[in-house]
């Protein structure tokens, strides 16, 4: 199972995940989130990165142009599109896109069924808070493209393994406070996901 560690903002995480075999670093381009960067930080920081890493932007009611202008000055690899977006939006923008499935529903697991994508649970402030996904909502569906997020934890992504996901994102659940991850948990977390 691929791992992303998100709300990264500083390089000090940044390596610690990458130490610990995650596979993927989001940084947060929504000014609302407690997780928020600049872009010109996170170029920074993409900047020192060793290769081999995808580097994830995540937006909120971002326009195209703006979500193209951050990802090519940042770097990025891939756009995570919190927001309600159609095959459409998603064609047209010039870097790869994993949209996100707000979850409310077992129903609403099935959206972008062709396609891989993110699947978290329904919030009104959009993510990070730390909410869960009724995990039975995925028996019987083929979870090889979705990546599983919303409340994970060391403590809990050993329950998520049976299903199979592509992979797992995780930000809240390996902070030490909002912003600033705690290196125990994050290590924690990529080996029960990875490694155990
Ligand atoms: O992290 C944020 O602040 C955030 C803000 C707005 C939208 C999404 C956000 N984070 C993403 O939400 C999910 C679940 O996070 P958590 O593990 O429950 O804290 C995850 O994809 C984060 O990247």
């Amino acid at each position: 199972m691929r791992v992303k560690i998100c709300g990264i903002t500083n390089l000090e995480d940044a390596l610690v995940a990458i130490e610990a075999g995650a596979d993927a670093l989001g940084f947060v381009f929504y000014p609302d989130s407690p997780r928020y960067i600049d872009p010109a930080k996170a170029a920074m920081i993409v900047a020192d990165l060793p290769p081999f890493v995808e580097r994830v932007g995540l937006f909120v009611n971002a326009s195209k142009d703006f979500i193209e202008e951050v990802c090519k000055a940042t770097n990025m690899s891939l756009a995570q599109l919190h927001f309600d977006v159609d095959e459409e939006f998603i064609e047209s923008l010039a870097i790869k896109a994993l949209p996100v499935v707000r979850a409310r529903s077992k129903d609403d697991i099935k959206r972008f069924a062709n396609r891989y994508r993110l699947v978290d649970a329904y919030v009104p402030q959009f993510g990070g808070a730390g909410k869960r996904v009724a995990l039975e909502w995925f028996e019987g569906v083929d979870c090889s493209k979705i990546i599983l997020a919303g409340g994970l934890t060391p403590q809990n992504v050993g329950e998520v393994k049976k299903y199979d996901f592509y992979g797992v994102d995780v930000s809240s659940g390996v902070e030490a406070k909002k912003g600033k991850k705690d290196p125990k948990k994050v290590r924690e977390f990529i080996a029960k996901a990875k490694f155990e």
